[in-house]
């Protein structure tokens, strides 16, 4: 029977792994990690992370062929395929900083590699990481190798949170690269016959391993540059009465550029975006190429302006100062369908109206308060390290209060921020929601989510990015 172990339970090895042995019952499958928390959650019946149609999965196969352990050395040297998905993050200190990736966690996991095996391994690396990490990886391994024999493999990871499942169930593609020699080759097909349980034939692309590598990191930036192409249009189309739903909906339109991924919003969030265009800036400025870099690098540009420009419109329109109001934030996670808040640009948001002063009501369906105390009080970048490496309970934010319903949330407000696309807002009763706050009461839509004019007729002042401005903020100024 083949053996599988991962390294890293988190939102990509947990639902990976429990995908591969859902849909490959004669593979042994398990997964570790070095937090004791995250495996006994694994263990119980509260998941780790929240993801749609993950429990299902994990009920079927747990106990049967999938296992979550903190044995590491144990399930590494018996192994004969190990995937490592440890974090990634950007680096905070020294040569890099800001930019290049932090492979701190990979290269230990290597080194654990090294010091445990005791027989031929295929070592894949599933986390994003920089082009030529393999090589480096291989240097480790093979210094170290006692005889044994290693092929790193690269296949990186498309799925988006909140549809992990679904796109684990029916990828547009699996992608592995390998050494482009005949044990390089060897191992690609042994990998590419674990996804040939489910995944047809076609779907499987392999390549070699720095075309595997820089793929993943440049998919993440033509997606985060579609994003921001249609948030920079948004402003344009605030200056100039256009409406972008109706601009991109006419673009997409365009079989050779296509519907999806054109929404307006307050801007991308996520753990990945930001993070992988930096490490791809910072590839590309240490290849001599400061061109290509500062292309990339704007995309991240308009980001950071897409949400100071947001906050802004909510300060200049409520007569340039927001000190002592009552702001109700609707949605902290990064996206709906996920309880993550990694990079999420409510963070941004709530500093800016922190900085003004405002107190903030904050209402997510799926996150905590502790979540959002430790998000608002943490450094950037430094949540992307392993729990127990994350500054322990920082103080807590004393402007703002966090709610488990929307109407307490928005009760006495001065103004409603909706920040994450979670479709119960679009069926709030916005007239209950209007009588309870302050007046006048204002709406900043930053996800395009409620339809502006059946709130204007309610009596709401609504802001929606990209649509046609109220008249109440035709005279502000939009400028960051
Ligand atoms: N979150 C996402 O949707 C996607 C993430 N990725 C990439 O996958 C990688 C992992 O991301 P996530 O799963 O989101 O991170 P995560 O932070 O949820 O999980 C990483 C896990 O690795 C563990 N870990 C770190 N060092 C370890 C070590 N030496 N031994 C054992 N366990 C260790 C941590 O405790 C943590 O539980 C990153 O490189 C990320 O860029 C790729 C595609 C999608
Ligand atoms: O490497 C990764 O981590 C993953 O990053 C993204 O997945 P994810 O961040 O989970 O979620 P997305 O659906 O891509 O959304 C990212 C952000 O962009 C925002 N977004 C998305 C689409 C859109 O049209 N407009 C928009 O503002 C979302 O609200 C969210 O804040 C990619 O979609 C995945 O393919 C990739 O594997």
């Amino acid at each position: 029977m083949v053996k599988i172990c991962c390294i890293g339970a988190g939102y990509v090895g947990g639902p990976t792994m429990a995908v591969i042995a859902l849909k490959c019952p004669a593979i042994d499958v398990v997964v570790v990690d070095i937090s004791v928390a995250r495996i006994a959650a694994w263990n119980s019946d509260q998941l780790p992370i929240y993801e749609p149609g993950l429990d299902d999965v994990v009920k079927q196969c747990r106990g049967r062929n999938l296992f979550f352990s903190t044995d590491i050395e144990k399930h590494v040297h018996e192994a004969d395929i190990i995937f490592v998905s440890v974090n990634t993050p950007t680096k905070t200190r020294g040569l890099g900083a800001g930019k290049a990736a932090d492979l701190t966690y990979w290269e230990s996991a290597a080194r654990m590699i090294a010091d445990v095996a005791k027989s031929d391994k295929i070592v894949v690396e599933k986390s994003t990481v920089p082009v030529k990490t393999a090589e480096a990886i291989e240097k480790i391994l093979t210094h170290n190798s006692k005889g044994i024999r290693y092929q790193i493999l690269s296949n990186p990871e498309f799925l988006a949170e909140g549809t992990a499942i679904q796109d684990l169930f029916n990828p547009d593609r699996v992608l592995i690269g390998g050494r482009e020699t005949p044990e390089g080759r060897k191992a690609v097909q042994a990998l590419k016959q674990v996804y040939a349980n489910w995944v047809p034939e076609d779907r499987i692309l392999t390549t070699n391993l720095w075309s595997a590598e820089l793929s993943k990191l440049a998919a993440n930036a033509f997606l985060a540059q579609r994003i921001s192409s249609v948030n920079a249009i948004s402003a344009l189309c605030e200056a100039t009465g256009a409406n972008v739903a109706e601009v991109a909906y006419a673009v997409g339109k365009d079989s050779r550029i296509g519907p999806k991924f054109l929404n307006a919003s307050v801007g991308f969030g996520g753990s990945c975006f930001q993070k992988d265009i930096l490490n791809l800036v910072y590839i590309c400025e240490c290849n001599g190429l400061p061109e290509v870099a500062n292309y990339w690098k704007q995309v991240i540009k308009i980001n950071d302006y897409q949400k100071s420009r947001f906050v802004n419109r909510v300060v200049s329109s409520m007569f340039n100062t927001v000190a002592g109001k009552k702001i109700a934030v609707l949605g902290f996670a990064f996206k709906k369908d996920t309880g993550d808040t990694r990079e999420t640009p409510a963070i941004d948001v709530c500093k800016g109206l922190l900085g003004d002063k405002a107190k903030i009501s904050i209402y997510d369906p799926q996150v905590t308060e502790d979540q959002i105390q430790r998000d608002l009080a943490m450094n950037k970048f430094d949540w992307d390290h392993p729990v127990h490496l994350q500054p322990m309970s920082p103080t807590a934010v004393k402007a703002v209060s966090v709610t488990w319903d929307a109407y307490e949330a928005t009760k006495g407000a001065h103004g409603v921020c909706i920040l994450t696309e979670w479709d119960e807002f679009r069926k709030l009763d916005y007239a209950k929601i209007y009588q309870s706050m302050q007046k006048p009461a204002f709406i900043f839509d930053g996800r395009n989510v409620v339809d502006p004019e059946e709130l204007r007729e309610i009596g709401f002042i609504v802001y929606s990015i990209g649509k046609p401005l109220d008249p109440w903020l035709k005279d502000m100024p939009a400028v960051v």
